[in-house]
């Protein structure tokens, strides 16, 4: 009877194998399922270990979740080589801002994620299950895109706790995926906290993914991810007149960034 079932799990194995070297879409689902899954599994797992240890909703249970998530590359074959990692080590709380290309980024960001340190993340996401759960208790500040006024909210209310509960903010400025090799322009939201809270930014800037990684190609092989964490950008004395050029100067460096990281000549 347990033969049985060896062979017909060696049996399964193998066509989805033949499947993968077959079909580079099959290939594609897979690994992108697989990643999914492990995300999903992982959380169940995770959860209780975060209610055991720190009892509920604390930005201590990222500490959890980072160690879990940085086993994850490993499986997919990627590495991450990072640099300035010292520029985090500012006196009191930040903001943190990067590229988003996919929902791989999230190895890439709990690769370097500062202790205390939340991420601000769209409401939908509160509703993906355990993952939702996970993120909920790490944390994670939710805003709805759909109203600026409650986001904004959000925001405001976010650059105010700041330095009360002495934590960082990770932001991405972009507001939403985009694995293009370029970056979009930048929404202000996360310059206007920097300021309202007087607290420096910190640009942190992935290498593009797109020799490795590309939906609309199927393709998802193994690779290296450059990470540059960038000097902290102090907002002392700005005001929100200053907001726009702020913001500018911070899309410049990380474009300039992303290019040299991912030796594409800057325009
Ligand atoms: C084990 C398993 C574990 C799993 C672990 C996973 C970890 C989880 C990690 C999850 C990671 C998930 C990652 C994700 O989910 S990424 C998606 C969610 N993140 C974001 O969207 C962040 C970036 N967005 C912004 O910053 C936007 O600006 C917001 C959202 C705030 C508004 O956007 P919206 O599109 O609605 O409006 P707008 O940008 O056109 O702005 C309109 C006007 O308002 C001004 N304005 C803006 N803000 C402020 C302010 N605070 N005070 C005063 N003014 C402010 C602004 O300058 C503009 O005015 P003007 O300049 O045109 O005159
Ligand atoms: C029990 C039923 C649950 C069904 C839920 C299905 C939804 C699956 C969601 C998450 C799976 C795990 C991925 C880990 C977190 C990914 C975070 C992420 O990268 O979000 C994207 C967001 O930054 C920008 O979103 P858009 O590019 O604007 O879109």
């Amino acid at each position: 009877m347990e033969l049985g079932w060896l062979l017909w799990g060696a049996a399964v194995l193998l066509l989805l194998h033949v499947l993968m070297e077959l079909s580079p879409a099959v290939n594609f689902a897979l690994r992108i399922g697989f990643y999914y899954l492990l995300f999903f599994v992982c959380s169940a797992f995770t959860v209780p270990v975060c209610l055991l240890v720190n009892g509920g909703r604390t930005v201590k249970n990222m500490r959890i979740i980072k160690t879990v998530v940085k086993t994850f590359k490993y499986f997919f074959g990627l590495r991450f080589e990072v640099k300035g990692r010292e520029n985090f080590e500012v006196e009191g709380p930040a903001i943190i801002v990067s590229n988003h290309q996919s929902i791989l980024d999230m190895m890439g960001l709990m690769e370097v994620l500062p202790d205390d340190c939340v991420q601000v993340a769209k409401k939908e996401l509160m509703y993906a299950g355990t993952v939702g759960l996970i993120i909920y208790l790490g944390g994670v500040i939710f805003i709805n895109r759909k109203s600026t006024s409650s986001a904004k909210m959000v925001m405001a209310e976010v650059a105010k706790t700041m330095a009360t509960d002495n934590v960082k903010v990770w932001v991405y400025p972009e507001g939403t995926r985009n694995c293009t090799g370029d970056l979009l322009p930048f929404k202000k939201g996360a310059f206007h906290i920097a300021v309202q809270a007087q607290v420096p930014v910190i640009p942190v800037v992935y290498s593009s993914f797109t020799t490795f990684y590309n939906p609309k190609k199927n393709l998802f092989t193994s690779g290296k991810i450059k990470v540059e964490v960038l000097p902290p950008i102090e907002t002392k004395g700005l005001t929100s007149d200053d907001v726009s050029d702020l913001t500018d100067r911070c899309y410049r460096t990380m474009r300039e960034t992303l290019f040299r990281l991912s030796g594409r000549p800057g325009e």
